[in-house]
């Protein structure tokens, strides 16, 4: 494939698991500052596609262009350098640091031979810790244990962690889970501040969230794309009606 203005360009990525192709020929492209959301039945294949993308999976076949450059033999290490970040469902935040440290241990230049801890906060450094702070709600509580927090802040904590890396491809892996109603309301306000200036990839089963969120809906049934484009196109598709919304 030639050079193209997608952020993200997957073509033909099959991976197969002992014969079982989770993913199958699949096609997707990503605009930048694009919000597209992935959904489909258990067992499409949307954790494992997310997988591929950021290198915990390696492919099969096919591949994954991020920026036009591949990334399908890149080590995971450098496909986050690359600029790509992932949520997992389980936070990883650190408990008994407070949301300040957890926020300044991600900041890129953290990772040198003196190890995450050790390294002296700089102006530029907290400066980044407080438009982070400011953008996921946590301004005001930079000083308390993330222990402490909410699930749903806890949530958000992990988001600006990744977001201090500035990704310019951050994929979520079904972030409202166990959110109050109010935390889903600020956990959509988030991902649209979030998507200015790069692009998303959220996997949600709620469909009133995504409804909310996204810019587009790719549909995923059996390690294919079943259909996508916008969510009303989406929702009244009787294909996708017949193995996923009906159910
Ligand atoms: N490492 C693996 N080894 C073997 N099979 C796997 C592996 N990872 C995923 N699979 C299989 O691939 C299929 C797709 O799984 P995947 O978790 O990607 O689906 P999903 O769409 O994310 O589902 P859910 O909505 O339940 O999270 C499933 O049948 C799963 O059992």
């Amino acid at each position: 494939m030639s050079n193209t203005d997608f952020v993200l360009a997957v073509e033909d990525l099959t991976v197969s698991f002992d014969g079982f192709k989770a993913i199958d020929s699949l096609n997707l492209y990503v605009d930048r500052g694009e919000l597209r959301v992935v959904i489909g039945p258990n067992g499409a294949g949307k954790t494992t596609l997310l997988d591929l993308i950021c290198g915990k999976t390696k492919a099969s076949a096919g591949s994954i262009k991020f920026k036009n450059q591949e990334m399908t033999r890149l080590p995971e290490h450098m496909i986050v350098r690359a600029g790509i970040g992932r949520k997992f469902q389980t936070p990883s935040i650190y408990e008994n640091l407070s949301v300040f440290k957890n926020l300044e241990v991600s900041y890129p230049r953290g990772r040198g031979v003196f190890g995450a801890l050790g390294f002296k906060c700089d102006e530029a450094v907290k400066a980044k810790v407080d438009e982070i702070a400011d953008m996921i709600g946590l301004a005001d509580r930079l000083e308390l244990e993330a222990g402490l927090l909410s699930h749903g802040q806890k949530q958000w904590l992990e988001i600006g962690m990744l977001l201090m890396q500035d990704p310019e491809l951050l994929m979520l892996d079904e972030p409202i889970a166990g959110m109050s109603a109010r935390e889903r309301e600020l956990t959509a306000e988030l991902l649209k501040r979030i998507c200015r200036n790069r692009s998303v990839i959220v996997i949600e089963h709620d469909m009133e969230f995504v409804a909310r969120i996204a810019h587009k809906v790719t549909v995923m049934h059996q390690g294919k794309i079943l259909a996508e484009g916008a969510m009303d196109k989406v929702q009244s598709d009787p294909k996708v009606i017949d193995v996923y919304l009906g159910h």
